[in-house]
């Protein structure tokens, strides 16, 4: 694969990527950084190489007085800080506003002022008109300007303004221009836009002012990163997004699909191209900072944005894989992935196989019987898609059935099993579980307790083996997920449990399904250490059907 790879000199000044992450995208519901958070996000968004991080309202939050004071300790390697604040209050001087003020207080060479250009709100929320308000753009800019800061125009409201009085939005914007802003930047304040109007718009007022503009999407559409880039085709050159859309409401254009979509359909060398294949791990970075669980399907760094489940997907992706991806997934830093599911074709199975070690090419009797076998155990509710330790072993058992090999021994076998529960006198229930297994041609027999049937399962299975499996004192039960499918017509519900397992250098996912909860366990906890004595070169063959 090796479509766009991004190339070209960074564009400088000529093009800005400014972020607001932790400016609009605290204000997402949920969201509350440290200022140690935030340093850590600023240092994470100097990484991907974007030219300006808005790190806040200075004298609006103590936390963000805290920040400027402590960034300038830092030394970003790409970005300008940025602080952001309002023009002075209606009635008063800019050099007066103790607002204002707090902006030049926070040391941040660049400011980004928001001022009102929706004649509605200039009259309702300001309660002014429309000669105060751009006075009040025009002082706050030219003070600043006076003070040595380069300043920056977010004309809240822009597009709903523009399309209820457009010489309103227009003085504004010329009001802070004339005063000595650079960019003039147009804001979709309640993210109503779509993205041919917001363009048109865009266009109009660059050839109507010949201003430098920016954009700057809230997400209330769903378009906010279509709307940014429209935007940009229409002559935008400076974007504000936040990371992974974080923001107010529905959220902002996410920075991860706004600078891929620029980079590598746009061919805009916005960011350092060594910069682009870290765009998946700082997306995921910044989600662990924020406490959000990294949204998997987001586009391009989403751990999702490149999984592949329909099986005629696959056959195409066997040929070339970039009939079925839109960019070579290396080139933002992701991976493509193959999942086998009922969906799943030959193709999809010989793909798998490659990933999982299993070659497949060329033994069509296994690729068809293990098709055959994965939609008849997904139509049972197994589920292979999340467990590709058992689904490797399935592999295996039908590669060596179709070479007639035999089957090798599993490592133990079951003869039975027990589990018990004790409800106590004060209440205390523990588990007891007793095994027969055997192994290394012994018969051997463990009773554990547990503070649930499968701990206690887990943990007699464990007393029985280890000392004929020294091994498997390696291995932990890492995480135990369980879920109950409603059973199809004429059949009763199922139990799907996916248990991980984990050892000190990887962690692979088993699979089991029953009716009853426990057995369900016990297969998927089987096929867990079968699968670790398959690493460790011991005889493999899976416990499950
Ligand atoms: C679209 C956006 O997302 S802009 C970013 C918004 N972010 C935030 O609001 C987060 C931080 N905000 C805060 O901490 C507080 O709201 C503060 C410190 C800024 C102001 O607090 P308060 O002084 O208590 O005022 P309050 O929040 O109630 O109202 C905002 C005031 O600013 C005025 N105002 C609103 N926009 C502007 C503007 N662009 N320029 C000047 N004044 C403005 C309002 O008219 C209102 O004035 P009033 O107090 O005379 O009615
Ligand atoms: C400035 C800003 O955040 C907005 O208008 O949405």
């Amino acid at each position: 694969m090796n479509r766009t790879t991004p190339a070209g000199t960074p564009l400088g000044d000529s093009f800005h990527v400014f972020d607001t992450t932790l400016r609009d995208g605290a204000q997402r519901e949920g969201v509350t950084y440290s200022v140690a958070d935030k340093l850590a996000v600023a240092r994470l968004l100097d990484e991907v190489g974007v030219g300006f991080i808005e790190g806040g309202w200075p004298g609006a939050m103590p936390k963000d007085t805290e920040f400027f004071a402590r960034a300038r300790a830092e030394n970003f390697k790409h970005a300008a800080l940025v602080a952001f604040g309002a023009t002075r209050r209606a009635g008063t001087t800019a050099d007066q506003d103790p607002q204002v003020r707090a902006l030049l207080d926070s040391g941040a060479p660049v400011v980004t002022l928001v001022a009102k250009s929706d004649r509605r709100h200039i009259e309702r929320a300001l309660r002014t008109d429309v000669t105060e308000a751009c006075a009040m753009v025009r002082d706050t800019v030219a003070f600043l300007r006076q003070e040595g800061r380069r300043v920056f125009l977010d004309a809240e409201h822009f597009f709903d303004g523009y399309a209820f009085d457009p010489d309103t939005a227009l003085r504004v914007l010329t009001a802070a221009v004339e005063a000595g802003a650079d960019v003039a930047v147009l804001c979709d304040t309640n993210g109503g836009q779509l993205p041919l109007k917001l363009a048109d718009t865009v266009g109009e007022v660059i050839a109507r002012t010949g201003f430098r503009v920016g954009i700057h999407c809230q997400d209330d559409t769903g378009c906010a990163v279509a709307n940014s880039v429209a935007a940009v085709q229409a002559g935008a050159t400076h974007v504000q997004c936040t990371a992974n859309g974080y923001g107010e409401r529905a959220g902002n254009a996410d920075l991860f699909a706004v600078v891929g979509n620029l980079v590598t359909k746009l061919g805009m060398p916005v960011i350092p191209a060594a910069s682009v294949p870290e765009l998946s791990r700082v997306s995921h970075a910044l989600a662990e900072i924020a406490n959000i669980a990294p949204d998997t399907h987001q586009a391009y760094v989403g751990s999702s944005a490149f999984a592949h489940k329909a099986g005629l997907h696959a056959s195409a992706i066997k040929v070339d894989p970039l009939l079925y991806n839109h960019i070579d997934p290396a080139v933002v830093g992701n991976d493509m992935r193959v999942l086998v599911t009922e969906m799943a074709g030959r193709a999809s199975l010989e793909l798998k196989g490659r990933e999982l070690g299993v070659d497949l090419a060329g033994q069509p009797a296994a690729l068809t019987s293990s098709v055959r076998k994965v939609k008849e155990l997904e139509a049972r509710g197994w589920s292979f898609e999340a467990a590709d330790a058992s689904l490797e072993l399935l592999l295996r058992n039908e590669v060596a059935a179709a070479e007639d090999a035999t089957v090798d021994a599993p490592p133990f076998r079951l003869e039975s099993y027990r589990v018990i529960l004790d409800h106590g006198m004060d209440g205390e229930i523990v588990s007891e579980a007793t095994v027969k297994v055997h192994v290394a041609d012994q018969r051997v027999i463990a009773t554990a307790e547990g503070n649930g049937p499968v701990h206690a399962l887990d943990a007699a299975l464990r007393e029985a083996l280890l000392p004929h499996l020294p091994w498997l004192s390696e291995v932990r039960l890492s995480d135990y997920k369980v879920r109950i499918l409603p059973g199809t017509a004429g059949t009763d519900a199922v139990t799907r449990v996916l248990v991980e397992s984990s050892d000190h250098e990887r962690e692979w996912t088993t699979v089991g399904v029953h009716g009853n909860i426990v057995e369900a366990s016990w297969l998927a906890l089987c096929d867990a250490l079968v699968h670790k004595a398959m690493r460790v070169g011991q005889p493999v063959s899976s416990l499950s059907p």
